[in-house]
């Protein structure tokens, strides 16, 4: 019995990587085309290697081409001198030379997984396999880990008449495992009745429990489109089990598969004659055929929304007079009492935040950012602004309003909500600062307030906050995101507030200053 295969490369994760070396079909439904389909369709990356060219559709096959097998095993080592190959599916191989070739190669690569679909006859009754070369593809049997024939191949390999019944192809194929060292799919398909069942048939009884059978029921369906389906079962086999490792728990999905893809030929409509089945009509139905939007550009179509808001901050008389350097020096002071009183409870959301984060690194960020802003931050106002200035200059409505949004977002404890919520405060701010920090100079009387804005560590964070919060939008439904996107907007506009008040609220009867 050839060796076992457990998991063929455990350390690798992503998808299998799965030769197909076989026969091609112009029309799409069976040979190499249906064989990177069906590698795809179950999850693994295809590659094929041309065995030979066949002039066929879904009538039958017109002409056949063998290149030069000197060319066979040039794709052959183009293949195995680069990429570590999972597992191997052969299918048509057409003459005894072709045979040679591949055993050859196979003997010196020995991949980890090789299924064997000994394709002799097409559908169509054409010879797909010339009849001399049925004894070299005997030799290369025993290098396959697996062989999917169907009966009337079954039959061949037997050298005996055509099994008629079930039970019948079962007894054949144990005796085919046994001569040949070689487990079996027997396959019921070319039976009649209501049922299309396979099985795995191990002679040497190292199935599970030792059994020498495992069938695997199936229900016949009605529909004349079955071109491919031993090329695409047989390549979906090697794709699962290599990525699986567990045998029968992978023919157990390929047979699913199988059976969806079947139902849904008839839609299709390709050729006149037998016409391929759909590889993908589950992938279709379930996952659509929608791309996944990348994370940047929800977060590109929020700042596209703010458009209005961002205006407004740009065109604010403070922001204007600040960078002029003309601004009144009592409204300056007062918004960094504002922003100090501010910073308070931002940091505390920061801090709530990084309490529901969901990775390390995220908490680690958000507890970074709690504590930038109150200790950096503060500590910096304080050179402007003596505390006592801060307790004793009570929070404007717009702090209040602003500092209540974001502590309501934290009380309501969803994550990818209050994240978004504080999001504006950095990336307007940094905004706003950017353009601000770009007309200072020596002389400006906030130079050194000025200079703050350029600092290249709050312009890290700040990217990083936009990329959390990008991966939250990605992540989210719909209902959350609609949550998510209205925290943004409604801080962006207390952001503006919060900028527009040193000039617009500071002085209006009843604020106190
Ligand atoms: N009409 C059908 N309904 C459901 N499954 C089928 C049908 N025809 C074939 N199958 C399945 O397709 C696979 C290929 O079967 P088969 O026709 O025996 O091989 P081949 O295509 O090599 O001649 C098997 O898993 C078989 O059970
Ligand atoms: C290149 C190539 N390989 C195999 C088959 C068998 O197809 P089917 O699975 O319908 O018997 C085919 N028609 N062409």
């Amino acid at each position: 019995m050839s060796a076992e295969v457990s998991n063929p490369n455990p350390e690798a994760s992503g998808p299998v990587r799965v030769l197909s070396i076989a026969g091609t079909d112009p029309t799409g439904g069976a040979g190499i085309q249906a064989d990177l389909k069906s590698i795809a369709a179950n999850g693994g990356f295809g590659m094929a290697v041309v065995t030979a060219l066949v002039a066929q559709n879904t009538r039958g096959v017109r002409s056949v081409h063998v290149p030069p097998v000197a060319f066979l095993r040039e794709q052959l080592d183009a293949v195995s001198d680069d990429v570590v190959i999972d597992a191997v599916k052969i299918g048509m191989l057409g003459d005894a030379e072709v045979i040679d070739t591949v055993t050859r190669w196979l003997d010196e690569v020995r991949p980890p997984l090789v299924v064997l679909d000994p394709v002799m006859i097409a559908t169509s009754g054409d010879r797909l396999l010339a009849a001399e070369a049925e004894t070299a593809l005997r030799g290369l049997l025993s290098r396959a880990h697996l062989i999917t024939p169907n009966i009337p191949e079954l039959a061949i390999l037997a050298e005996e008449p055509a099994a008629t019944t079930w039970p019948g192809v079962l007894e054949q194929a144990l005796r085919v495992s046994e001569r040949y060292a070689v487990r079996v799919l027997a396959k019921g398909g070319h039976l009649e009745g209501a049922h299309a069942p396979d099985a795995l048939v191990d002679a040497s009884g190292t199935l599970p429990e030792r059994a020498r059978v495992v069938e695997f029921s199936g229900v016949r369906i009605h529909t004349e489109n079955t071109h491919g389906t031993g090329c695409s079962l047989s390549a979906a086999l090697a794709t699962r089990i290599a990525a699986d490792g567990d045998w029968l728990a992978a023919i157990a999905e390929v047979k699913r598969w199988l059976t969806e893809s079947i139902t849904h030929a008839d839609s299709l409509h390709v050729g006149e004659g037998h016409g391929p089945i759909s590889h993908f009509a589950g992938l279709w139905s379930r996952g659509g055929l929608a791309t996944e939007r990348a994370a940047g550009e929800y977060l590109e179509d929020w700042w596209q929304a703010i458009a209005p808001i961002r205006h407004r901050a740009n065109t604010l008389p403070f922001v204007e007079q600040l960078g002029a350097g003309t601004l009144d020096r009592d409204a300056f002071t007062w918004y960094l009492a504002q922003d100090a009183l501010y910073l308070r409870d931002y940091s505390r959301v920061l801090a709530e935040a990084s309490k529901l984060a969901p990775t390390p690194e995220e908490q680690a960020f958000w507890a970074a950012g709690a504590n930038g802003a109150i200790a950096a931050e503060l500590q910096l106002h304080q050179g402007w602004l003596p505390e006592d200035e801060v307790f004793s200059t009570p929070p404007a409505p717009t702090t209040i309003a602003y500092v209540d949004h974001l502590l309501a977002a934290a009380a309501r404890g969803e994550y990818a909500v209050i994240i978004a919520a504080v999001l504006p405060c950095y990336w307007l701010y940094q905004d706003i600062g950017t353009r601000l920090v770009a007309q200072s100079h020596p002389e400006h009387p906030y130079a050194s307030w000025l200079e703050t804005y350029a600092d290249e560590v709050f312009a890290r964070s700040t990217r990083s906050a936009i990329g959390y919060v990008g991966e939250a939008v990605r992540r989210a439904d719909p209902e959350t995101r609609a949550r998510m996107f209205e925290a943004f907007e409604r801080a962006s506009a207390h952001e503006v507030a919060f900028f527009a008040a040193p000039l617009e609220a500071r002085a209006v009867p009843g604020h106190a200053e």
